[in-house]
């Protein structure tokens, strides 16, 4: 039996924000039930956890086009084509609460060595790697100085941001990620008048092995992860409802409540970014979803004054014109995995808080007598999770919390003076010990484990492993009387 191995260093804040979050995870109310020591123990773990990736990918089946079963095989038949690197059949298991959701195991970490010389990529990039991707050239910082398509290099994470872009080597800290091969020589990358776009360093050897899920069949599968995933049925849309989704971009979720609709009604997407709108409606074509209208627009001031003239049946709306809205708000993302750094200053992190609250007003304004309002981040603070369930329990009278269905993560964390029964109505995902069925350290991880065994393990274990090996997200779900 194995702990999980942490083989990266945990992950690096300012230490002001270190500070700051150690207070939220050390709070009084915490302290009071599991002690200094055991909260302490906890906050530690999590920055480990944080900075590396989840033990399963998690992908959401597009089974309003096809039956579940129909799309694991296809998968299975894409993925046996590139499993020569695995040394096996990769196993594809489904979940028994969340009906479109399949999941992949994520090997590793593997026993790979920096034996060629490096290339150093953003940290985004180095994240996206150790989820499966290759190196996309945009991402690479530094490369040897006579680098050509075919030579072997050492990829590595410039996980404090400190790399300038076409160095020729760098000597901050850095995080080993994989090998690779070169598909393009160092002119081509740093030297070019054009943007250049397009794979630099196809991965061979990666510390933790995913498949690459580039373009793989994209209107059957989304990547997705799985606290995302229940967001969409905690929703709980209906076919024939009118839906708003407040931040939406890219869609991830917007999709989701579409195909739980079966296409029938309305789900209507705003994001403030022009850009990221596009990204929703080439999402909700690939998916065949035609019920989705999606529009650039402040959500802030998404319902109409009494008077206000419409062009059309865009935004701003009247009040009370949703049958549920969900609000996935701006946050300070502290709950995304893997992350070994974040550069973020206090005031960055902090200024969230203001921002959701706003939204939420627009969202209650938005929502009919009787509807749903779902809220969640992806991140782990207090502020911005339950602080703002008891800011609007206390500010919406018209407020109650309700059940969620599915309930995988852990109830909500001690530390904003909510009762025992409101926190139990919240979905805290957490991947550390003392969350709700959180990994015991006698549990063999199956990230450790090879592809035979692990096909072999009792699938309710491995499923426990999926629903709290995850990354940190955070669920509230009201109805408005
Ligand atoms: C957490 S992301 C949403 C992810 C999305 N729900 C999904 O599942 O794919 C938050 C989004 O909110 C958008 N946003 C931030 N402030 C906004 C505002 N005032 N009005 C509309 N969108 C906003 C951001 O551009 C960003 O795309």
């Amino acid at each position: 039996m194995r702990k999980k191995m942490f083989v990266f260093p945990k992950l690096t804040l300012r230490p002001e924000v270190q500070e700051y979050l150690r207070n939220v995870f050390t709070n009084e109310e915490l302290v009071a039930a599991v002690g200094q020591e055991e909260a302490e123990l906890r906050f530690d773990e999590l920055l480990c956890y944080l900075s590396h990736p989840p033990s399963f990918t998690c992908m959401r089946a597009s089974t309003h086009l096809a039956p579940l079963d129909t799309i694991r095989e296809r998968l299975g038949d894409e993925l046996r084509q590139m499993s020569c690197c695995y040394g096996g059949d990769i196993p594809i298991f489904s979940h028994t609460h969340v009906p479109d959701v399949l999941l992949l195991p994520v090997i590793g970490p593997r026993p790979a060595l920096p034996e060629h010389p490096e290339v150093i990529v953003g940290t985004q990039c180095g994240n996206a790697v150790l989820r499966g991707a290759n190196v996309f050239a945009p991402g690479i910082l530094s490369a040897p100085k006579y680098m050509k398509p075919g030579d072997k290099v050492s990829v590595f994470s410039d996980v404090e941001g400190k790399c300038t872009r076409g160095a020729k080597d760098f000597q901050g800290k850095k995080v080993f990620v994989g090998n690779g091969v070169a598909e393009m020589g160092r002119a081509d990358i740093f030297c070019s008048d054009k943007p250049i776009k397009g794979i630099g360093i196809r991965m061979v050897e990666p510390v933790y092995l995913s498949p690459s899920f580039d373009n793989l069949l994209p209107s059957l599968v989304f990547l997705q992860n799985l606290p995302s995933v229940v967001v969409g049925h905690v929703l709980g849309p209906q076919p024939g409802e009118r839906i708003l989704d407040m931040c939406a971009a890219p869609g991830g979720k917007t999709s989701h409540i579409a195909a739980l609709m079966k296409g029938q009604g309305e789900v209507i997407a705003l994001d403030k970014i022009r850009g990221k709108v596009e990204r929703i409606c080439r999402n909700a074509q690939a998916l065949q979803l035609d019920c989705i209208k999606a529009y650039c627009f402040n959500s802030i001031q998404s319902v109409c004054t009494e008077h206000a003239q419409k062009p059309d049946d865009g935004p701003p709306f009247p009040a009370e014109s949703f049958d549920r809205v969900l609000l996935d708000a701006p946050c300070s993302g502290l709950g995304q995995r893997p992350n070994m750094g974040c550069s973020w200053s206090l005031r960055e992190i902090t200024s969230y808080q203001p921002l959701q609250r706003k939204l939420f007003h627009t969202a209650v304004r938005l929502l009919k007598r009787g509807g749903v309002l779902v809220y969640s981040t992806c991140t782990v603070t207090l502020a911005e999770n339950e602080e703002q369930v008891a800011w609007a329990l206390d500010t919406f009278p018209c407020l109650t919390l309700r059940p969620q269905e599915p309930q995988i993560g852990g109830q909500g964390m001690l530390g904003a003076g909510l009762s025992h029964d409101q926190l139990r109505l919240l979905q805290r995902f957490s991947p550390i010990r003392g969350q709700r069925g959180a990994m015991s350290d006698l549990d063999p991880d199956p990230a450790t484990l090879p592809l035979t065994s692990m096909a072999e393990m009792d699938p309710a274990h491995l499923l426990q492993q999926a629903n709290t090996d995850t990354i940190g997200f955070f669920i509230a779900k009201f109805l408005k009387s």
